[in-house]
């Protein structure tokens, strides 16, 4: 049901590691040399260019600190980058208002972090419809059917505290996936998982993708990246590699290139926020965790 794809094609084009080649007119995420520089002086990504086509997914690694989230971010539309471009369908996102970035990000995006999960006084079934609600649309047929497409019909009037962490995710994933989004965002969608319940997400994940829908995943594991078609590894803000249909093994030794590289430099996760909810025209004035609907729930 969830096999990985049967193509695994390498990108067309003689491109250097900076790009992955979108095979139609229009890549599905298109980001042309991306700078963010934070206040302070600290450069998270410094020219990011990737174009990742329809149906494919792709996973970006490298070191704690080298600006996977801020990529994220930036693709996402949840932060502006310094310079460059971000096109999603070929939209440029630096050209939109808050308000039509917003509606971007809820109807042609989808969203699943590790962090920033359920909101607790919901049920499961308002929880996977909430991008629709808060469009004002008719959800429920959709957000069942979500639920379904997830394995948890059954839990839809359970609130999330009920469910397993894993179960959870897939709530996650099924919220992301509502809209028939063209893009889905994933940050360590699987970071606190155990491996067999990671490797259900991964496969609703690499479905979505077989389905058409693009997915970017930000991941520390090379067992979650390969089931990429793509991966890709950034070092200080930049693209310093990557590998067409990735084997753990590969990305394994890929990261361990990167670290040798940064002298062994340590291995400091930076402090971040949780994300805010992405659907609202104000969530990136709302940083501080207590404003986040998205809190993970106590289990
Ligand atoms: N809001 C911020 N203000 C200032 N600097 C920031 C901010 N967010 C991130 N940074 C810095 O930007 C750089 C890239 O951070 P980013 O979170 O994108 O890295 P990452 O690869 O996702 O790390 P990790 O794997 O630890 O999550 C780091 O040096 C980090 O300290």
């Amino acid at each position: 049901m969830f096999g990985r794809r049967g193509s695994r094609e390498a990108p067309a084009g003689g491109q250097g590691p900076s790009d992955t080649v979108a095979t139609g007119p229009v890549p599905a995420l298109d980001l042309d040399s991306v700078h963010r520089a934070y206040p302070g002086g600290v450069t998270a990504l410094d020219g990011v260019s990737l174009r990742v086509p329809g149906g494919r997914m792709v996973a970006v690694l490298g070191r704690s600190g080298s600006g996977k989230s801020t990529l994220l971010q930036c693709a996402a539309g949840l932060d502006r980058p310094t310079s460059g471009t971000v096109r999603i369908g070929g939209t440029q996102l630096a050209g939109l208002g808050e308000a039509p970035l917003t509606r971007l990000r809820r109807d042609r995006v989808g969203f699943v972090f590790q962090s920033l999960n359920l909101v607790p006084s919901l049920s499961v079934l308002e929880n996977a419809a909430l991008p629709l609600l808060l469009a004002g649309r008719g959800a429920g047929d959709r957000a069942r059917a979500a639920l379904a497409a997830v394995g948890l019909a059954d839990r839809a009037e359970d609130r999330p505290a009920q469910l397993s962490g894993g179960q959870q995710q897939r709530v996650a994933v099924a919220r992301a996936l509502v809209t028939e989004p063209d893009v889905v965002f994933a940050d360590e969608p699987t970071g606190a998982l155990d491996p067999v319940t990671a490797a259900g997400v991964l496969a609703l994940l690499r479905r979505a993708a077989d389905d058409g829908r693009t997915v970017v995943m930000v991941t520390h594991d090379p067992v979650a990246a390969a089931w990429a078609d793509e991966a890709v590894f950034l070092d200080a803000g930049r693209v310093a590699a990557r590998e067409v249909a990735p084997r753990s093994e590969d990305v394994r030794a890929q990261l361990h290139e990167l670290g040798r590289r940064s002298h062994e430099a340590p291995d400091v996760r930076p402090h971040r926020p949780p994300t805010p909810l992405p659907y609202e025209p104000d969530a990136r004035a709302c940083r501080h965790p207590a404003a986040s609907p998205y809190e993970r729930s106590p289990r």
